[in-house]
């Protein structure tokens, strides 16, 4: 492998007998490290870049491990951090793994276990895990660990990604997961609301603060009591109320229109957008200073097509919604649908998978969904052709090596020894059937 795909560890340790014996063995057994002897040298290092692991000791000479980790999750992302403690700082690293630390490990430890629990960790979750609520794919999964690691930190998420993405899922799941979850989480699309509205939308209006204000009205940010305030597109918001919003950030108060009390703000603010807010506020439409009191810790959704192993677990379950829903008789895609969906570009993202399957199980009018009712704009040419609308087997057969080969190239990042390896074959067997069933040879490039 060459040298720069090999995992990098990050190591803060101020312990040279330790951080160098760190370094020689992760080096001996295939990893990339990465020695940091300060908590402040780990805060300049982090705001470059990112390691794959982060392995932290408990006690450095400028600040405790618990400081560290605060300051540095906002940089983070999905990156696993293990601790290494010793027995008196136990009860540290315990809240530590309480707020969103992956692991610790008692000094002095064994090293085999110790290699054998960062090698876990580097693997993450197993895409069959039950806990996968977003998704199996390992880019999805970042995301999930990030969202669990910070659903109970207060501060403000700016979740960012195409349109439908599902940024307002992942909002959602960090409401359901955290201590928050009882109260209300109050989602507001910013860019259906008319400019001349949001102001009294948002805050709420006295009674008689304008004309038509017959009554008090008590906006979204005062109905979110101790929940979540969801504000999705936030770029599009009016200047006058960015100005009031980031007073409700910096303060945490707010006025209603009309009113002169300054008003709590208790719920938790995690604000969306699929435009480009860095580039926004270079253009002179976003505040520079309520985009960097927003963008506390960054989440990027990534679009569907950088993470096909969530393709086909998707349609299967709207599939099967869908078809509960419809009270239809159980429904399966063809093989030649599945390959279709693995081959497309998905735009639209989960928001066009989930329109997709739900044209496709009203339309279709047998048990099998085609290629042709998942995508009908397109004329798919049958290739089954044999006239009677139902696959023969060595159809059927071919059609699903092809999509399961597509989804192994997809996840060797097209490098075709990975992806024989991965399907026990030979890389010529394999090279001979992706010639047979027409996969492109730059696939594979
Ligand atoms: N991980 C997921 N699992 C199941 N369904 C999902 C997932 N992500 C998104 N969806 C579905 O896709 C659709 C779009 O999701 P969502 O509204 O969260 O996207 P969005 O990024 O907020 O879109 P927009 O930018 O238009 O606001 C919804 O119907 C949602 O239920």
């Amino acid at each position: 492998m060459p040298r720069h795909d090999l995992p990098r560890v990050a190591i803060v340790e101020d312990d040279p007998i330790m951080g160098e014996s760190l370094v020689e063995r992760l080096s001996l057994e295939g990893y990339r490290p990465l020695w940091l002897t300060t908590g402040a040298a780990a805060l300049e290092w982090f705001g470059a870049q990112r390691p794959d692991l982060l392995l932290c000791d408990i006690r450095l000479p400028d600040m405790t491990g618990e400081e560290l980790f605060q300051a540095l999750l906002p940089r983070l992302g999905g990156t696993p951090v293990m601790f290494m403690t010793g027995f008196g700082d136990i009860g540290q690293a315990v809240r530590l793994v309480r707020a969103g630390a992956d692991d610790y490990l008692t000094k002095p430890f064994v090293v085999e276990e110790f290699l054998a629990r960062i090698a876990e960790l580097l693997r993450g979750r197993s895409p069959d895990d039950p806990d996968a609520a977003l998704g199996r794919s390992p880019a999805i999964r970042q995301v999930e660990h990030l969202l669990r690691r910070v659903a109970d930190v207060d501060s403000t998420l700016l979740i960012s990604g195409e349109s439908g993405v599902g940024k307002e899922v992942a909002a959602a799941f960090v409401h359901r997961i955290s201590r928050r979850a009882p109260s209300p989480f109050m989602a507001v699309n910013c860019a259906a609301i008319p400019p001349d509205l949001i102001d009294s939308e948002l805050f709420g209006h006295e009674k008689g603060a304008f004309t038509g204000a017959h009554a008090l009205h008590r906006g979204y940010a005062e109905r979110a009591g101790n929940g979540v305030l969801f504000l999705d597109e936030v770029g599009e918001l009016p200047h006058p109320v960015q100005a009031k919003l980031l007073r409700l950030v910096q303060e945490r108060v707010f006025f209603r229109v009309g009113g002169e009390k300054p008003l709590p703000f208790q719920a938790r603010l995690v604000c969306a957008t699929n435009a480009d807010l860095d580039g926004l506020v270079r253009a002179g439409t976003f505040r520079r200073d309520l985009y960097y009191r927003l963008n506390v810790i960054p989440v990027a959704v990534p679009p569907l097509r950088e993470r096909p192993d969530d393709v086909l677990p998707l349609l299967q379950a709207y599939l099967h919604q869908y078809a509960e829903a419809f009270g239809r008789p159980a429904q399966r895609l063809t093989p030649q649908a599945e390959a279709a969906a693995l081959e497309h570009d998905w735009p639209g993202n989960v928001r066009e998978l989930r329109n997709r399957i739900e044209r496709a199980v009203v339309l279709a009018t047998g048990p099998w969904i085609s290629a042709n009712d998942l995508f009908p704009e397109r004329h798919v040419v049958d290739r089954f052709g044999t006239g009677t609308g139902w696959p023969p087997l060595m159809a059927v057969r071919d059609e699903s090596e092809r999509s399961h080969i597509l989804v192994t190239l997809r996840r060797a990042d097209g490098q075709l020894g990975r992806a024989a390896d991965l399907l026990g074959v030979g890389r010529t067997t394999l090279w001979e059937k992706m010639r047979r069933l027409g996969i492109a040879a730059e696939q594979t490039e």
